[in-house]
């Protein structure tokens, strides 16, 4: 494999303790064969599940992430989870921005940078999500979108922080039952956009940085998607949620991209 390719998956408010360390110990022991020279593999559980999920698996074949974080160490903010407290479970990464934290609970592009920049304060590999919605997409704006949402939310995040960043673009009407999935044209379009403006932001150290492609990939888009030369991985949702079926979909994507 001529680079590394990223699978990653978002358990959102599902799975209990329970069900989320059986699907942990199960994805690593299905997957246990692939080199993690050749993928990087991640789940990031309910914060419920987490404190029982980071010692369930070897860590050395997966990722731990928390949905969610305040910019905070500690203060009056009632229902929030600080840094300090994901850094007593060993977190390895805390994903930023999700659509459903920007459009459901309406999280801002200047509290996604508090909580980018607290992450990597802390040490925290970072995911940024970013996606435009439809309204935007149908105004012709989703560049823009897309660099403005990259822009706010890395200001004042130094070239030295580039090798703790990851990026998922996932369209906003692309995401869920209700989602359409995107042409793989489309988003190889929108994942240049983004590279040009991490490179703006980040010089050379950019080309550290993947960027994952996320909304409704399932096993029908998975190899048009990962074959796209600026797409560097597969976040992925409902698809991803058996074990049997996200350990299929990374072979099937690896696959093609060898054979591209
Ligand atoms: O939101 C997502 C991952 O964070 C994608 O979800 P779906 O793959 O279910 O559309």
């Amino acid at each position: 494999m001529d680079k590394k390719l990223y699978f990653g998956t978002n358990l959102k408010m599902y799975k209990t303790i329970e069900e989320t360390v059986s699907y942990l110990k199960k994805l690593v022991e299905n997957t246990k064969d692939i080199s993690r020279d050749e993928i990087e593999l991640f789940v990031i559980p309910s914060y419920t599940s987490l404190s029982a999920a980071v010692t369930s698996v070897d860590r050395s074949f997966i990722k731990l992430g928390a949905q969610n974080m305040c910019w905070e160490d500690q203060g009056q903010f009632t229902g929030e989870i600080s840094p300090l407290m994901l850094k007593e479970l060993a977190l390895d990464m805390v994903m930023i921005g999700h659509s459903e934290r920007r459009h459901v609970f309406g999280e801002k592009d200047r509290e996604e940078n508090l909580k980018v920049k607290a992450s990597l304060a802390h040490g925290f590999d970072t995911l940024l999500c970013i996606g435009e919605t439809l309204e935007e997409k149908e105004y012709g704006i989703s560049p823009e979108i897309l660099r403005t949402q990259l822009k706010v939310g890395f200001h004042g995040v130094s070239r030295e922080q580039a090798d703790k960043i990851k990026v998922a673009y996932e369209p906003v009407w692309s995401i869920g039952v209700n989602g359409i999935p995107a042409s793989a044209e489309y988003a190889e379009e929108m994942h240049k956009v983004i590279k040009n403006c991490l490179e703006e932001l980040f010089g050379e150290k950019s080309a550290e940085i993947p960027v994952l492609y996320g909304g409704s990939v399932n096993p029908g888009n998975a190899e048009a998607m990962i074959v796209q030369p600026s797409i560097d991985g597969l976040f992925t949702g409902r698809a991803a949620w058996q074990a049997d079926d996200f350990d299929k979909l990374i072979r099937q994507a690896m696959n093609a991209y060898e054979k591209r």
